[in-house]
């Protein structure tokens, strides 16, 4: 009996002189209709319970520019899809050949006797030979981290670099100094190149073996128009030289966004057609091969870069002392090739992937893997909201889901660029750069609840330097007379990140921190695996939460 008042008594009241016969009919057709929806309601359910059930990991990877992100992300590639990182491998070969050509051109205008050559490099191998250092004008620039305006200070993004001058510094900060590169005897943020011209004592012979390497100024311009696009000075893309036809095209293939670039031109590089296709790049490297090997091997050369303060080997994509090898004409990139490549990300890259061989319990699990591009925080919206300076284009719809529901997030902080500037702004020391983004990732309320993995990568940079003399209390006033080793330098430098996290962190959380050199095969893998162990720990306990 319905109430008088049931809205719905009128419309499901039988229609009023309805025959028996009617009755059966409706009965029958209302019948029907309650089994279609119990079919649907069914369904939604076991949708649901398959979705529950199909568990999504999701790791984000931060840090600025050049501090190992896609290193990071190659690497579970190659510990967990082992068969696509290896058929892609020969992907690789045009980077490493712009990396070559890019390092040869850095030498050969350092060794210019022509002054108007000299400051044309502008690669990212001499983030040290940088203009005098001034002190950072700007916010902490790298990628979308700068997050602290989220914060409600309208004015945090003055906030970030005022610390390190402070006269009282808290816990959590170092006292990074920023005229550290006024010492003339530093051969750190060395200011301005020794006066030119800075002749060769043989300077005919060099200007032969210039006149010889000028077919790589073609294959430079060739794979410039391949894998840098326009308004970028580093390679960030690759394109698909060869179609099903066999002849070839002009398709491009961005590296942003996802993965999908792979996939075509992987089917190229795989036919046999590809195979046997001339690499004009490879081919003309390897005709140079030997006045390579003469020019990196020269004494005399490596004096003039050393007064220049110019050091290749300590610089992304630097395959100089493999010279031999990487010039072969049949050359394949090896695992460790792929992982010192050096290729910028531009935007945001999502690696989706199951594990090749995944333990039971992860049987089934998806692995989504976010990499950031480091790309500059744009001063002039400071002010905007928080999407906003996420993207720095203002597309928060693109890029926020990327954010969004995060189970972790590795940072890298690179702590062997403590005497150098960032590539992108030569006025700003990497190390703080990385402080100051750092304290902006833990103090951020959209992502208080995530846990935090820090990598104090390039340990194997660091020990380089360390022992060519380079002292980290010259930079880092509050390191004082401690001792300048790298267990040493990590321990404190660890302890105050640390201590950042704990005091800028809206709410307790886990932190997890790490000494790195992700480009190592050898001690890479154990702490991926760790780090892996831990985020199906933390994803399972937040599934069963849910
Ligand atoms: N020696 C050494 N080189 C490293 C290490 N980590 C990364 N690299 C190299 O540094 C360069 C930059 O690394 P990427 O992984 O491309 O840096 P990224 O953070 O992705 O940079 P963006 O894409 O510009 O944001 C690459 O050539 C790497 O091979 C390390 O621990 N040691
Ligand atoms: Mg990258």
């Amino acid at each position: 009996m319905h109430p008088p008042d049931d809205p719905f008594d009128a419309v499901l009241r039988p229609p009023p002189g309805e025959t028996p016969e009617e009755t059966t009919v409706r009965e029958v057709r209302e019948a029907e209709a309650r089994r279609v929806s119990a079919a649907i309601d069914a369904d939604i359910r076991a949708e649901r319970l398959a979705r529950r059930k199909k568990r999504i990991v999701r790791l984000l990877l931060l840090g600025q520019s050049e501090s190992g992100k896609s290193t990071t992300l190659r690497q579970f590639q190659r510990l967990y899809t082992p068969t696509a990182f290896r058929s892609e491998r020969i992907l690789w070969r045009a980077v490493i050949q712009l990396n070559i050509v890019r390092s040869i051109r850095t030498i050969l205008d350092a060794i210019s006797p022509d002054p108007t050559n000299n400051n044309t490099n502008n690669t990212s191998n001499n983030n040290n030979t940088s203009p005098r250092r001034r002190r950072p004008s700007v916010a902490p620039s790298v990628n979308m981290l700068a997050l602290a305006a989220s914060t409600s200070s309208p004015d945090a993004g003055h906030d970030y670099h005022s610390h390190s001058h402070s006269p009282s510094a808290s816990d959590g900060e170092l006292e990074i100094d920023a005229d550290a590169d006024s010492d003339p005897e530093s051969t750190r943020f060395s200011s301005s190149p020794p006066p030119l011209p800075l002749p060769l004592p043989q300077e005919s012979a060099h200007a032969a073996l210039r006149t010889r390497l000028l077919p790589l100024r073609h294959i430079e311009a060739l794979l410039i128009a391949r894998l840098v696009p326009a308004h970028e000075d580093e390679p960030t893309r690759l394109d698909v030289p060869f179609n099903a036809a066999g002849r070839d095209t002009a398709k491009e293939i961005f590296v942003r966004p996802g993965n999908r670039w792979k996939g075509a031109l992987g089917r190229g590089a795989r036919s046999p057609e590809r195979r046997e296709a001339r690499d004009e790049p490879q081919e003309t490297l390897h005709a140079c091969a030997p006045d390579l090997i003469a020019l990196w091997g020269d004494p005399r050369v490596r004096d003039v870069l050393r007064r220049r303060k110019i050091r290749l080997e300590e610089g992304p994509g630097f395959f100089l002392d493999d010279l031999e090898r990487v010039t072969g004409r049949d050359y394949l990139p090896t695992d460790d090739d792929v992982l010192r490549a050096r290729l910028k990300t531009v935007g945001v890259s999502e690696y989706t992937f199951e594990m090749e061989v995944a333990s039971s319990r992860e049987t089934g699990t998806e692995w989504r893997i976010v990499d950031v591009g480091g790309t500059r925080y744009v001063p002039a919206l400071a002010r905007e909201p928080v999407a906003r300076r996420l993207t720095g284009f203002g597309r928060a719809a693109t890029w926020v889901p990327f954010f969004d529901d995060v189970d972790a997030i590795i940072f890298l902080a690179p702590i062997s660029g403590f005497d150098e500037v960032l590539a992108e702004d030569r006025t700003v020391n990497r190390l703080e750069d990385s402080v100051l983004l750092w304290r902006a990732l833990c103090a951020n309320p959209l992502l208080a609840s995530v846990d935090l993995v820090l990598f104090l990568n390039k340990c194997d940079l660091l020990e380089r330097k360390l022992a060519s003399g380079v002292k980290l209390a010259r930079y880092v006033r509050s390191y004082a007379d401690r001792e300048n080793s790298v267990e040493a330098i990590s321990t404190y430098l660890r302890s105050k990140f640390s201590a950042i996290h704990r005091e800028y962190s809206p709410s307790p959380r886990k932190f997890y921190a790490f000494c790195t050199s992700v480009t190592d095969t050898a001690t890479t893998g154990g702490i991926i695996a760790s780090v892996r162990d831990m985020v199906v720990r933390q994803h399972l306990k937040q599934s069963k939460l849910l």
